[in-house]
């Protein structure tokens, strides 16, 4: 039962989600996007939702190290902000709340509002809140009462900050909520500024802990306030040459010079960002925390304290240097200016060379195999051998013997001198296990072996051989799924899953324009043609929702440039599946574009009447993306009933 002031809101919330929002309003834009993209519906408030132990501990396994960074942060917040009724929720990238804080007197109550562990507090999932808009805005944010899109969360006040990683990544969000407060916004003021300090603190103490082998520069305006609270941060190696900053180096410094890759700090030396040089930073190291501290001067002309700590130990030791490069070409390759891509070929850039097994999940055709060769090649081990076993495509027959290999006279018929498995010939190298999912029980078993001991046995040996493994497994199989069903072994899981990576499908991803250039590119040089794409089938491309992922982007121009004139590649020389996917089966007559569309037209309006006008239950039916719902109802002017 909705009280009056709940229905209210839910109008207030309709009335703008029907009109629009500025631009500039992030509140109501979010309102926005709750219901013409996420397909929310104001009218039907959800009780929070909490995630499963099982998919909270994968959630929090992504970011383990740095959560005991933030923890010792949160605790303090907590202390200065408990008194006055606040609790504290950490979440990842996704809105899962890894961490939280709270009172156990209310517990109840603060579970059922979703100020809890594992709540999802994605916009997604819950509409505009503090976490899910902080994601999309990626800056501070109060959402305090009816700022909230669900009628169920008025009553809750909340503020956010986001959290980046040492290379400019998204981490994921602090947050500080209370059950109660004052009616008015601007009681908020203090606890959003609050967060938004320790949120910079935990992000500066997990810049400290990341950089522990590099000198770090640490910058402020204020002459004695450096050591404590220094705003810039910029880690640097024994040439002077930047390898990371802070969120606060990344706002305000910019290299003295414009040109090429001006935009990034990031491998350039000092002396390209301060005035005074290399020599005045040395000097301030040298000066330890004597009261001498130059300052230094900024392209732009501001001035900043600097102090210089020394590296805490020992670099190589650590981690091998390549490990340090911010990003490796090969991996660098693989996206343009996806903030996805970005963020996965960082935590990539960061693994190479660490002695873990990665875990990459994908669905078909993102380009799992390309991630874990990349990872290879940008690896100490790439002048060793990359060994790529699809799980499923072997016979379950052979699994056995292809991946440990077998002595002379084990089988009849076998190879008379035995045969070394795959397992062998990627010693010191690379081991992609495709599929890793399909791989037979009494199998897991004894890869787990291999893992563990670091030694293999082929099939008829005596003696183990010894083996330097690193796997790459993927799947596009949900592992956990199959653990629950008993067809995967959780202890093998947690040997492969040093580091998991997602590889976001292609319809999610906001570079395709780079890679339908690449793969163009690549797929012109096999068949020495020099088409290109006209405007009206590059549009095509871009806006097909690519059910198949890269895969079937590379095939859809491989049969272009296969079919086109051998100049131009216009919209005919497309597949007709990226003409067709709205329409019923069968295809009708191609050579009829006006029925075709008229058909179009009238499935997805029957679609939307039958599903009630709901975008994402459209969408679901159809088998397309909701984003080419939206697209083919401006095309054939289809308006909501509310909104005609
Ligand atoms: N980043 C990329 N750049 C260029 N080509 C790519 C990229 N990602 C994938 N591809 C191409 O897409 C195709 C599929 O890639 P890949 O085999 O790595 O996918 P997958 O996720 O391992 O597929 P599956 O799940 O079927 O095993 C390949 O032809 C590959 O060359």
């Amino acid at each position: 039962m909705l009280a009056p002031s709940q229905r209210e809101h839910i109008d207030n919330v309709l009335a703008v989600s029907q009109t629009g929002a500025a631009a500039s309003d992030p509140i109501h834009s979010s309102w926005v996007r709750c219901v013409r993209d996420y397909g929310l519906d104001p009218c039907r408030p959800t009780r929070a939702h909490i995630v499963e132990h099982a998919q909270l501990r994968e959630h929090k396994d992504q970011i383990e190290e740095f959560l005991g960074v933030a923890r010792t942060g949160m605790e303090q917040l907590y202390k200065r902000m408990a008194g006055i009724g606040y609790v504290l929720l950490l979440t990842d990238a996704h809105g899962i709340a890894v961490d939280f804080i709270g009172n156990d007197a209310w517990a109840r109550e603060l579970k059922q509002s979703g100020l809890y562990l594992g709540a999802d507090w994605s916009e997604v999932r819950a509409g505009t809140c503090a976490v899910g808009t902080c994601i999309v805005e990626k800056a501070p944010i109060t959402v305090h009462h009816t700022d909230h899109f669900d009628a169920t969360h008025i009553s809750l006040t909340c503020n956010a900050a986001p959290l980046f990683d040492p290379t400019g990544g998204f981490l994921g969000v602090l947050d500080v909520s209370a059950l109660t407060s004052p009616s008015p916004r601007e009681s908020q003021h203090l606890a959003l500024q609050m967060v938004t300090m320790y949120a910079q603190m935990v992000e500066d103490a997990n810049f400290l802990r990341y950089f522990r082998d590099r000198w770090v520069l640490r910058l402020g305006s204020a002459w004695s306030m450096v050591d404590v609270a220094g705003e810039i941060m910029l880690a640097f190696d024994g040439d002077g040459v930047i390898v990371g900053t802070n969120s606060g180096a990344r706002r305000a410094l910019r290299p003295l010079r414009n040109g090429p890759g001006a935009d990034t700090l990031i491998g350039r030396p000092l002396s390209d960002v301060f005035r005074e040089g290399m020599d005045a930073i040395w000097r301030i190291a040298r000066a330890g925390a004597s009261a001498d501290r130059s300052a230094l001067s900024t392209g732009s002309g501001e001035v900043y304290f600097g102090t210089v700590q020394a590296p805490r130990v020992t670099p190589q030791r650590i981690m091998p240097s390549t490990a340090d490069t911010p990003c490796a070409p090969a991996l660098e390759r693989l996206a343009g200016d996806d903030p996805q891509m970005q963020r996965l070929i960082s935590q990539a850039s960061r693994l190479v060379n660490r002695p873990v097994n990665i875990l990459v999940h994908g669905e078909t055709g993102t380009g799992k195999e390309v991630l874990a060769k990349a990872l290879h090649e940008s690896s100490s081990r790439s002048s060793k051998p990359f060994v790529a076993v699809n799980c499923a495509a072997i016979p379950e027959s052979l699994i056995e013997s292809e991946l440990f290999g077998y002595t002379a006279g084990t089988f009849t018929g076998g190879r008379s001198k035995g045969m070394r498995g795959l397992i062998q010939q990627s010693d010191g190298g690379t081991l992609f296990l495709d599929e890793i999912g399909d791989m037979p029980l009494h199998l897991q078993t004894r890869l787990l072996r291999v893992l563990a001991e670091r030694e293999v046995l082929p099939l008829g040996a005596e003696k183990p051989v010894p083996v330097r493994l690193t796997v790459v497994a993927a799947s596009h199989r949900d592992l956990r799924k199959l653990i629950a069903e008993g067809r995967f072994r959780e202890d093998l899981y947690y040997r492969l899953c040093g580091a998991i990576l997602y590889l976001p499908p292609l319809r999610e991803r906001l570079d395709r324009d780079y890679l339908i250039e690449r793969l163009l590119a690549a797929e012109s040089a096999e068949l020495d043609s020099r088409a290109r794409l006209d405007q009206a089938a590059h549009a095509a491309l871009l806006s097909y929702d690519w059910p198949g992922n890269v895969r079937q982007l590379r095939n859809v121009l491989r049969f272009a440039l296969a079919v086109c004139d051998g100049t131009t590649i216009n919209i005919e020389d497309l597949p007709a599946e990226l003409m067709t996917r709205i329409e019923p089966s069968p295809v009708p007559d191609a050579s009829a574009p006006i029925a075709r569309t008229h058909d179009e037209a009238s499935v997805l309006q029957a679609a939307l009447r039958r599903q009630r006008w709901n975008v994402t239950a459209v969408a679901a039916e159809l088998g397309i993306c909701r984003a080419t719902v939206y697209r083919q109802m401006k095309r054939y002017g289809i308006v909501p009933p509310n909104q005609a």
